[in-house]
């Protein structure tokens, strides 16, 4: 694990503040009830839960980032501060071993031949080989895989993936490097992965 050499953020309250404000303003009608209504619900003494529902690039990262902006400037929000070198004996190996952040592959990958995979970061874009490029396992060795394109132009091309360091600094309150194949089994996709992806059959569970 590497610390991060700066372990407290100093967050400006009003400069996060007055982003909140700044994006409120342009808010659509229905955009402005809905946070109005998230923000009104702060007041009250029980738990709500909202569901925000509308059409693609209808506004709703933006309506979040709002109110996200707004919270957090009132410190609504709950931070992880680590500011204690102390806390770094609380971070054992099986705790780490145990965390899977989004987009990083598992600590012990079981694989087998035909298995299929999906790439989880950009290793060379100009070759197809992306963030959520579907792969067959066709070979395993210590340092690479070989793999089959599944779809898409190279499909049925043979390629490499080499075991590689994947980091994650930004959904963990610290810095984690983790050496393993960049991948993980697919047997199923979400909804968001498969956003842009030609496929001739579909199977929706
Ligand atoms: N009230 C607004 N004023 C100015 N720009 C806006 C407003 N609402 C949304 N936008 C802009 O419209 C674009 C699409 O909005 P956004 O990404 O929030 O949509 P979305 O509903 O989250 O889309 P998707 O479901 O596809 O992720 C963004 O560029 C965003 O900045």
């Amino acid at each position: 694990i590497e610390r991060p050499a700066e372990a407290r953020i100093e967050l400006d309250y009003e400069d996060i503040s007055a982003q909140g404000e700044s994006t409120y303003s342009p808010l659509n009608y229905g955009q402005k009830h809905a946070v109005d209504a998230i923000l009104a619900s702060f007041a009250g003494a029980s738990d709500r839960l909202f569901f925000i529902d509308g059409p693609g690039g209808s506004g709703k990262a933006y309506l979040y980032n709002t109110l996200y902006n707004i919270l957090d400037g009132r410190r609504l929000i709950d931070e992880i501060v680590q500011d204690n070198q102390e806390d770094e004996i609380h971070l054992t190996t099986e705790y780490l071993i145990s965390l899977t952040p989004f987009g990083m592959p598992p600590h012990e990958l079981y694989l087998k031949d035909g298995a299929i995979v999906t790439l989880l970061r950009n290793l060379d874009i100009t070759n197809g080989l992306c963030n959520g490029t579907r792969l067959r396992i066709q070979s395993m060795g210590q340092f690479t895989l070989g793999c089959g394109f599944v779809s898409g132009l190279r499909k049925g091309e043979f390629v490499l993936i080499p075991r590689t360091d994947n980091c994650c600094d930004t959904k963990l309150p610290f810095r984690m490097r983790r050496r393993q194949f960049p991948v993980q089994l697919a047997f199923a996709i979400t909804i968001n992965k498969s956003q842009g992806q030609a496929s001739s059959k579909l199977g929706l569970h």
